[in-house]
């Protein structure tokens, strides 16, 4: 379902602050709980396999690393890993490829080419990763990407408007991305966190970018000093539960930047399981972006099914 927005409440964006050391407490215990073992664990890798946005974000993207990307995206596991784990049909594929806006053309032309058109293409736009272009622009990239395919788009917000408290700002931006989008694509917004400050900053400005229309909201863009933290997170889905005590929407959560590890996408999975239930554990409410997750996911399986680690040419970058 796609969140409708609301007006902005400013009284509810003011009231709050963040407990910091609350937070800091509730988050280590996520990370030293202990982990899901054997055959739950496997379960566990793919579901956070389906719930990946596979991501190439650099200067240097080709259209050969797109077309690797997208092939992956299709077959993230190899097949006799799946085969051995009774799963080659349970049609096991990435949640989006996530590209710059010029790269979408040849993202839908490789998934179409590998058999996953149902993969949706996702386009980072409005000025990625910094914000920092005028507001005419950054919904016109909006608009172009739509047009060239993308089914999901991830906007960043204005970080100078945030710091600046400017809280109306900051909602009428995303409403505009919003409209934009309009009412079949999904609109991920990136808060920045890393740039954000403060706890109490990345609630209040996950609440604006949740009362504006956000069908997602994304912690970090990869790009910034800090990026997916758990104290972070936790914030974010808390206020996620808070959005959806007010008013039944129910908003997805995506931590992106820097999860590079099978056991991280476990805990993040852990994450959302204890604090929003298992139904923000699918790809329509959950999701990892991730550059390098996949080929650590891929080789911990292979340990799964075989007992030992593959060697680096067993399993080509993800
Ligand atoms: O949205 C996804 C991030 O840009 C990916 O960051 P990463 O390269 O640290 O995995």
């Amino acid at each position: 379902m796609m969140n409708p927005g609301m007006e902005l409440d400013l009284g509810w964006v003011q009231k709050t602050t963040i407990n910091l050391p609350a937070v800091e407490r509730r988050a280590a215990t996520l990370r030293t709980r202990r982990t899901v073992k054997k055959s739950w664990q496997a379960a566990w890798l793919l579901r956070a396999v389906t719930c990946i946005d596979l991501t190439t974000l650099s200067g240097d993207d080709t259209s050969s690393n797109v077309s690797r990307l997208c092939y992956k995206a299709k077959h993230p596991i190899r097949d006799d890993l799946l085969k051995a784990m009774g799963m080659e049909d349970a049609g096991i594929e990435v949640g989006a490829v996530c590209v710059y806006s010029s790269r979408v053309p040849e993202a839908i032309k490789y998934l179409k080419q590998a058999g996953g058109s149902s993969i949706p293409v996702a386009s980072v736009a409005t000025g990625f990763p910094a914000g920092q272009t005028p507001l005419e622009t950054r919904v016109e990239e909006i608009r172009r990407a739509i047009k060239m395919g993308a089914r999901e788009i991830d906007i960043v917000i204005s970080r100078t408007k945030a710091l600046q408290g400017d809280w109306q700002g900051v909602y009428d931006e995303i409403k505009v991305c919003k409209e934009a989008c309009g009412a079949d694509v999904h609109m991920k917004t990136i808060l920045g966190t890393g740039d954000l400050g403060t706890l109490t900053n990345v609630y209040k400005a996950s609440l604006v970018a949740m009362m504006a229309g956000s069908d997602f909201i994304k912690t970090s863009t990869g790009k910034e000093g800090v990026n997916a933290t758990l104290p972070v997170g936790l914030v974010m889905v808390r206020a996620i539960r808070d959005y959806y005590h007010k008013t039944g929407v129910k908003v997805g959560f995506k931590p992106a930047g820097g999860i590079r590890s099978a056991k991280d996408s476990c805990t993040w999975l852990a994450l959302m399981k204890e604090e929003l239930g298992d139904e923000w554990m699918k790809n329509d409410l959950f999701r990892i972006g991730a550059s390098s997750l996949l080929t650590d996911i891929e080789r911990q399986l292979y340990h799964f099914v075989y007992g030992r680690y593959a060697a680096a040419h067993q399993l080509p970058l993800a």
